[in-house]
């Protein structure tokens, strides 16, 4: 699977998403530059990293949201191209208007840290394919910024259209319906609060984000 990872300033998780999936899919990502305005062709992934982009200023995402480089990443997500934000990369996507709603800050106002349990709905099948609809996983978070907001309408809209990934499956930062992760209609760009980049052997204290990659790499197959 050809897959590229952006880069912004303040990124801290670039890294660990491009060994994830040099190990899942034996095939080193490309790392792009924020500054960019192009991508490498024939790309089948690409992915926004977790981090703390221009150092959260302004709002999380706010401002790599408007690096050059989002601009092919939107032309990329209208012809089909995968979308995964993890994190900071889920508010980035938000920022640029690729899926809709908002991270604002936690329900408790920490930062939160730690393994926690989601369930993985149906639909969105491409990143969920790894999993069975229902089954219930584990993945780390680590955010101050992780409650997710819409409208009633756009809420109801994600849950009948199959738009909601992934909900927390216990109390986390307050999202609305314990949204953790959403796709667009087309289901083609997922944002992800938890990191499955850091969930993929044993020694990571659990493996349920390897098989988001994996399912990934088969549904590209
Ligand atoms: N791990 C991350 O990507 C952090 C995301 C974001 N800057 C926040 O804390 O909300």
């Amino acid at each position: 699977m050809k897959s590229a990872v952006i880069v912004f300033p303040g990124s801290n998780c670039d890294r660990d998403v491009a060994v994830a999936l040099r190990d899942v899919t034996g095939r080193a990502p490309a790392m792009v530059w924020h500054g960019d305005h192009d991508l490498p062709d024939g790309l089948e992934l690409i992915v926004l990293p977790g981090g703390f982009s221009h150092g959260d200023y302004l709002r999380s995402g706010a401002v790599a949201a408007r690096a050059p480089v989002m601009r092919a990443v939107t032309n990329a997500a209208a012809r089909g191209v995968r979308v995964l934000g993890i994190c900071n990369g889920f508010q980035v996507l938000t920022e640029a208007g690729l899926l809709p709603g908002a991270l604002m800050r936690n329900a408790g106002l920490n930062f939160v840290c730690r393994h926690v349990a989601l369930r993985v709905e149906a639909g969105a099948a491409a990143f969920t394919r790894g999993y069975a609809p229902g089954e219930l996983i584990q993945l780390p978070v680590a955010h101050h910024d992780g409650s997710y907001v819409a409208d009633a309408a756009t809420l109801d809209r994600l849950e009948q259209q199959g738009q909601v990934a992934f909900r927390y499956a216990e109390p986390v930062n307050g999202s609305a319906r314990d949204i953790a992760g959403v796709v667009n209609e087309a289901g083609t760009v997922l944002g992800l609060m938890p990191h499955p980049e850091r969930a993929i052997e044993a020694a990571h204290g659990g493996t349920d984000g390897r098989r988001l990659f994996e399912g990934l790499l088969h549904a590209m197959a």
